[in-house]
């Protein structure tokens, strides 16, 4: 049998796209050095809306046919960053898609945002304990943004970290297994604010007649909470792809994307964490430029 890659990322998002948005050029990165990258999508986006006017008849209230056709654009996506490991959490469409907060959605049977975050964390478990990552990403309490499903992402998968390293949970998912890092999406509240002083001057040669408000930027924060920064320049052609292929709910125009509001916002190829769990391997003070710093052989070897 041939020995896994040393290093195992996984990541936990809520709907196809939120990781192309955030951790595209981190995915395809470490995807390009060899590492094993595991996505887990708990959601197929059901309540989306539709960008493309030739593909408004996949909506909720016609076909309710955007989470299958979500499903390929994740799948693009994926090629894009040269990822090969994504699942949907429980099984393709086990939970859906809540829509934004307060919608009556929010509430029908099967939505994330109803599920029951033990039994969600446990179908997580069961991927834990088989991939057995050194390092986890998703995303900060608040889901980014304050979407349901975001919020609920962050509670199965910070759940799931406990349950999985517990021995006495659930023996018949796998051997325990304890994630050394876990890291949470965030943006610096200078990148951001940098970002947009430029975006006014990119607008009249995009396709965007508007600006996104630095509030619509899911996980910013003061830059001192961050902790490590991934992704970068080499890789922004490959996020740029990705984000395109979740054409339904992305429009690209490097390097700008708006979401189906039509708001432009900056594309970030650098992206940034904050170190929730484990030990940074940079010197005090530092960012680390590497999620697995500090875990040497002996964390490869998990
Ligand atoms: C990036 C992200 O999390 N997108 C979600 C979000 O989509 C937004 C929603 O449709 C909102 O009403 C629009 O104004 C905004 O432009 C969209 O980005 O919520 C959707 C419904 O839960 C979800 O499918 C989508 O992936
Ligand atoms: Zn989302």
């Amino acid at each position: 049998m041939t020995e896994p890659p040393a290093r195992r990322l996984l990541l936990v998002h809520a709907h196809p796209d939120d990781e192309s948005i955030n951790n595209g050029a981190t995915m395809a990165a470490y995807a390009a050095a060899g590492a094993r990258v595991t996505l887990v999508t708990c959601t197929l986006g059901e309540e989306g809306e539709v960008i493309p006017a030739e593909l408004a008849h996949l909506a909720p209230d016609r076909e309710d046919a955007l989470g299958a056709y979500r499903v390929g654009e994740l799948a693009a996506a994926m090629k894009e960053l040269g990822v090969t490991d994504h699942r949907f959490l429980g099984g393709t469409g086990r939970y859906r898609d809540s829509g934004m907060m307060g919608v009556a959605q929010n509430h029908r049977p099967g939505a994330f945002w109803a599920a029951d975050v033990d039994e969600a964390a446990a179908h997580l478990v069961e991927v834990i304990r088989e991939v057995r990552p050194q390092v986890l990403v998703t995303y900060d309490p608040d889901g980014g943004y304050g979407h349901p499903d975001h919020i609920q992402a962050h509670r199965v998968a910070m759940r799931a970290a406990d349950l999985a390293a517990d021995p006495g949970f659930r023996a018949d998912l796998g051997e325990p297994h304890a994630i050394a890092k876990v890291y949470w999406n965030r943006v610096p509240r200078s990148v951001v604010e940098e970002g947009f002083r430029g975006l006014a001057d990119a607008l009249p040669g995009s396709p965007f007649t508007a600006v996104a408000a630095l509030a619509d930027v899911p996980g910013v924060t003061d830059d001192e909470r961050i902790t490590a920064e991934a992704g970068g320049p080499a890789f922004g052609a490959a996020k740029a792809a990705a984000m395109r292929a979740h054409a339904t709910q992305i429009e690209v125009s490097e390097p700008l994307f708006a979401l189906s509001n039509g708001l432009a916002q900056p594309i970030f190829v650098t992206e940034y964490y904050e170190l929730v769990r484990g030990e940074s391997g940079a010197a005090p003070g530092a960012r680390e430029t590497d999620l697995f710093a500090g875990l040497g052989t002996e964390g490869m070897d998990q």
